[in-house]
């Protein structure tokens, strides 16, 4: 066994991507790979070479592309098949042609998948094992094992599947990972079999699923237990309900338990890494991902705003920026004088607690009448300055708008052939800088044309709009209140170049509530380029 320390080992590159819609390409693989070795894990697994052409060329790459750091790479594979010798199974062969320097071996350790999935005896699993690791090791390569079904199978006979452990540790394997495959084991009883598994003399790993909800928690029950070697994927990546969190446990382990796993600056960027291989995966984040989530350390009620006000650790468990991350006030009709005053100093203004007070009603009103400022930051941005002006300063007037849409006739130019186009046309008379301006837009929509409309008047007096861009556009109908009918919300999102910004609007008409929130939307975008009102 190499005394080198506790491991932290991703497998994001291989459990990860067997989540369900995650499809990653080599280009894919390699960015995350260097995400990881970023934040400082020991250990990255790569996939499985010989299985798949890109797993293949990953580790190809890998070799020349990648310039690893910290994390050393693991090759994926099987012990060889019932029958052969290692030397010569060819899925063997494509482990130690794959340049890495680890191998993880994932091999049987319940004796009915021995018996029904791999159609051999108890004996020559154990033979297969043994085989391929001392293959493998007298190859050069260091090898891990992971002992698939640990749990189930030590519930089945004990005995065989504590034998599969020794089989490994003596054969050379530096490591075995104890797996909860079927994800479906509770701390308690893990923990005790992981101590029982210590007794092996291996170096026990642990490797966990989420099917119970518990995969960190059973992880950190197995450290606790005496395993030195964690698995897990990024953002809880993994088959099912996915694998244990690897950042989560990280920032457990070393924030709670004292454990030196990352360096600490490492881990004061693990929220920008998380959200980085988000991009990559194309998955959206979990923004309520523990530690690395938007809202890990976001703040909704006005008991809790009370209470950070006078000290933050009042309501957090930890100082966000030991992970990167950030407190946010939310301000919504939960709020109180002190979230809307936490919110205020968020933004850079100091409030009164007579304007708190006033800010909070507005809020309180608004929101029952179909706002969500939690949602629209410059909207409550907006009221809030309105709030302390007394009045808002425009930056232009609304005499009126109109919009038509119209369906017509149209002939294919190529084909000949009669179909119809459905246009929007948008007037609008506005008042700016002392001037009347009339403008008309067209679009593909009634937003897209008010909003050319809008642009088309005003770029001239403001030319810092053609940085503006309506991003997304969000429609809702939400049930009427006090006995009216349904009213309609729109939330749109515009950006600069800078950043982005979200603002609602909300009315019976869906182009009125579009309106209200565009119209804001250039307000907050003018206000971002310095006119300050
Ligand atoms: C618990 C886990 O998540 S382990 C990781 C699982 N990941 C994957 O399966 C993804 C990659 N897998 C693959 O691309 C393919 O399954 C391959 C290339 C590995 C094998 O493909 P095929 O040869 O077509 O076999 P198939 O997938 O149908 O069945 C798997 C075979 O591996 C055997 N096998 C399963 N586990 C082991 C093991 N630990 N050691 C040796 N052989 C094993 C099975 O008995 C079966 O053998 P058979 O072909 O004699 O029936
Ligand atoms: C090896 C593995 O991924 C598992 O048993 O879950």
């Amino acid at each position: 066994m190499t005394d080198d320390g506790f491991h932290v080992y991703d497998t994001t590159l291989r459990d990860g991507a067997q989540q369900e819609g995650l499809n990653l390409s080599v280009a894919d693989k390699l960015a995350i790979a260097r995400h990881l070795d970023g934040l400082g894990v020991g250990f990255i697994e790569g996939g499985w070479p010989g299985a798949n052409p890109k797993d293949t060329e990953f580790f190809r790459r890998a070799q020349t592309e990648l310039d690893l750091r910290h994390a050393q790479l693991a090759a994926f594979g099987a012990t060889r098949r019932a029958g052969v010798k290692a030397a010569d199974d060819p899925l063997v062969a494509a482990l130690r042609e794959s340049g890495a320097p680890v191998v993880t071996l994932v091999a049987k350790s319940h004796d009915r998948h021995v018996e029904l999935a791999l159609r051999t005896t108890l004996e020559e699993n154990l033979a297969m094992i043994r085989d391929t690791v001392s293959h493998l090791r007298a190859e050069g390569r260091r090898v891990f094992l992971d002992a698939e079904h640990f749990f189930d199978g030590y519930r089945s006979n004990r005995a065989y599947a504590l034998e599969v452990l020794r089989t490994a540790a003596e054969a050379g394997a530096d490591v075995v990972a104890l797996c909860d495959t079927n994800g479906g084991m509770l701390p308690d009883e893990l923990a005790e079999v992981v101590h029982e598994a210590t007794a092996t003399g291996a170096r026990i790993g642990i490797h966990c699923h989420d099917d119970t909800g518990c995969a960190v928690a059973n992880t950190l029950a197995a450290v606790r237990a005496g395993a030195t070697h964690v698995q897990g994927c990024a953002n809880g990546y993994g088959e099912r309900s996915g694998n244990a969190n690897l950042f989560t446990v990280v920032a457990n382990l070393q924030l709670k338990r004292g454990f030196e796993l990352v360096p600490p600056q490492a881990l004061a960027d693990m929220t920008r890494i998380a959200h980085a291989i988000t991009e990559v995966t194309n998955v959206t984040p979990n923004s309520h991902q523990p530690y690395v989530g938007a809202s890990a350390f976001a703040h909704k009620a006005g008991l809790h705003a009370s209470a950070i006000k006078v000290d933050p650790n009042l309501y957090q468990h930890i100082d966000p920026a030991m992970v990167g991350n950030d407190m946010r006030m939310l301000v919504s009709d939960m709020a109180g004088r002190a979230s809307v005053e936490l919110k205020g100093r968020e933004l850079g203004y100091q409030l009164t607690g007579e304007q708190s007070r006033e800010l909070v009603e507005r809020v309180k009103d608004l929101e029952s009448r179909g706002h969500t400022f939690e949602a629209a930051d410059a909207s409550f941005e907006l009221l809030l300055r309105d709030t302390v002006a007394g009045e808002r300063k425009r930056y232009f007037t609304v005499e009126s708008w109109r919009v038509i849409v119209e369906r017509r006739p149209v002939v294919d130019p190529l084909t000949g052939a009669a179909t119809f186009e459905v246009v929007s046309e948008a007037t609008v008379k506005l008042q700016a800088k002392g001037e009347r301006i009339v403008a008309t837009g067209e679009g593909n929509g009634p937003v897209n044309a008010l909003d050319k409309a809008v642009r088309l008047a005003l770029e001239k007096l403001y030319p810092e709009l053609a940085a503006v861009q309506l991003i997304d556009f969000k429609v809702r109908i939400l049930e009427g209140t006090h006995g009216t009918g349904a009213i309609t919300r729109v939330l749109i999102t515009s950006s600069d170049s800078t950043g982005d910004w979200a603002t609602v609007g909300v009315d019976e008409n869906i182009i009125e509530a579009s309106w209200q929130a565009l119209e804001q939307a250039v307000t907050y975008g003018l206000l971002r380029a310095g006119h300050h009102a």
